[in-house]
């Protein structure tokens, strides 16, 4: 094969991790990639990330194994017993911290989304219930996340420490919301307005959110499904062929790895317009299930944590929007290795509780 990287219409060929590779850019050879089962494709990782993730992580496991699993801990994801618990604890985490700001010094978002999460998530597992049939999804865990259950300290290169590095996919996913949040105030503005109307309207009735109050806010979650689309916090998913697949025209053969380039996808001008702007609107009444949005994946493997991940994201916005006003340092987004802020997105806040 031609070492050198040639182009066919959309789809590239090229060397990933000394592996012959098909980069798809194209949304619907993505989708057939995603929508594949184990007898067409199955994951594929370099040596190092294998190692890290230990062979019985879900990202690895196949066929009806995976299945199995992928069910069970989706329906852990989905409870709304967990949601609920969820929500109560990120409200609690969220609270703590922001207490903590004050106006004299800048804030890192970054460091606090994640300190945060990572409180959710030590506290999550922890508290899984040790009912009977949780129990297979508890052993499956403990191996999915090896070592979490285990060692509750987050102890530098401890096994611990790298998977919860491998988890910063909702701190970014928050810190990015801020970043373009900062740079269009209009956008700001309306998401302010929004959750200043359940925040006065719960006070009055003097309830408590639940989680279903912060997921039904539809410009936050326009907010939340554009900074997935710019922010591509997870680039794409690599799969390994295991017989010869033909995918419109395209001839993957068996033994080459194929990634689905879902960043390319979500800045292709040709499915976003002006596709480099953050632009919330674009969102209004328009289906988020296309081929031409996946930052969850799709699939058997469609991320089973996705509602959670709205959830915290809209509970932390809710909370800065309606506590807080800020000007925001300059900063940049990093996008390799993986997708950052450059200067872990500095702020300067204001608190409006003390203006109202
Ligand atoms: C912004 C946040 C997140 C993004 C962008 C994201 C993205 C993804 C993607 C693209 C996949 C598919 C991987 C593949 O096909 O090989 C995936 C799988 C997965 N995600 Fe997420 N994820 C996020 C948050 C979460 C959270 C919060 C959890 C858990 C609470 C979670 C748990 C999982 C699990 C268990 C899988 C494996 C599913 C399987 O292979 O069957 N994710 N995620």
């Amino acid at each position: 094969m031609n070492k050198r990287r040639r182009v066919y219409g959309k789809v590239f060929k090229s060397h990933l991790f000394g592996t012959p590779t098909i980069v798809s850019t194209d949304a619907e050879v993505s989708r057939f990639i995603l929508q594949s089962d184990a007898k067409t494709f199955v994951p594929s990782y370099p040596k190092s990330l294998t190692e890290l993730m230990g062979k019985s992580s879900i990202l690895l496991i196949n066929g009806s194994l995976h299945r199995r699993i992928h069910g069970l801990i989706g329906a852990f994801f989905k409870s709304p017993l967990l949601k609920a618990q969820i929500t109560k604890d990120m409200e609690r985490f969220v609270g703590e911290s922001m207490r903590s700001w004050t106006d004299g010094r800048p804030i890192y978002i970054q460091d606090e989304a994640k300190n945060i999460s990572f409180q959710i998530l030590v506290k999550a597992l922890i508290s899984i219930d040790p009912a009977e049939d949780m129990e297979f999804l508890k052993q499956q865990f403990q191996k999915f996340i090896s070592g979490l259950m285990s060692l509750p300290l987050n102890l530098p290169g401890t096994r611990l420490h790298r998977s919860l590095q491998a988890k910063d996919s909702v701190p970014i996913l928050i810190t990015l919301a801020v970043k373009y949040l900062s740079d269009c105030p209009a956008a700001l503005q309306q998401l302010r307005e929004e959750n200043m109307e359940l925040k006065r309207s719960n006070d009055r009735l003097g309830e408590q959110l639940c989680w279903t109050d912060y997921l039904s806010l539809p410009f936050t979650q326009s907010v939340i499904t554009e900074t997935l689309r710019m922010g591509n916090i997870i680039i794409g998913v690599m799969r390994k062929a295991v017989r010869d697949v033909e995918i419109r025209g395209y001839l993957i053969p068996k033994g080459w790895c194929a990634f689905a380039y879902f960043r390319l996808v979500h800045l292709d001008e040709s499915h976003y317009d002006r596709p480099y702007e953050f632009y919330p609107w674009r969102w209004q009444d328009k289906d988020t299930s296309s081929c031409n949005f996946t930052p969850f994946g799709g699939g058997q493997r469609l991320c089973p944590g996705l509602d959670l991940a709205r959830l915290e994201a809209s509970i932390f916005l809710h909370h800065l929007v309606t506590q807080f006003s800020w000007v925001a340092e300059e900063d940049r987004v990093v996008n390799f290795p993986t997708v950052r802020m450059k200067r872990k997105m500095p702020i300067w806040v204001k608190s409006s509780r003390l203006e109202s």
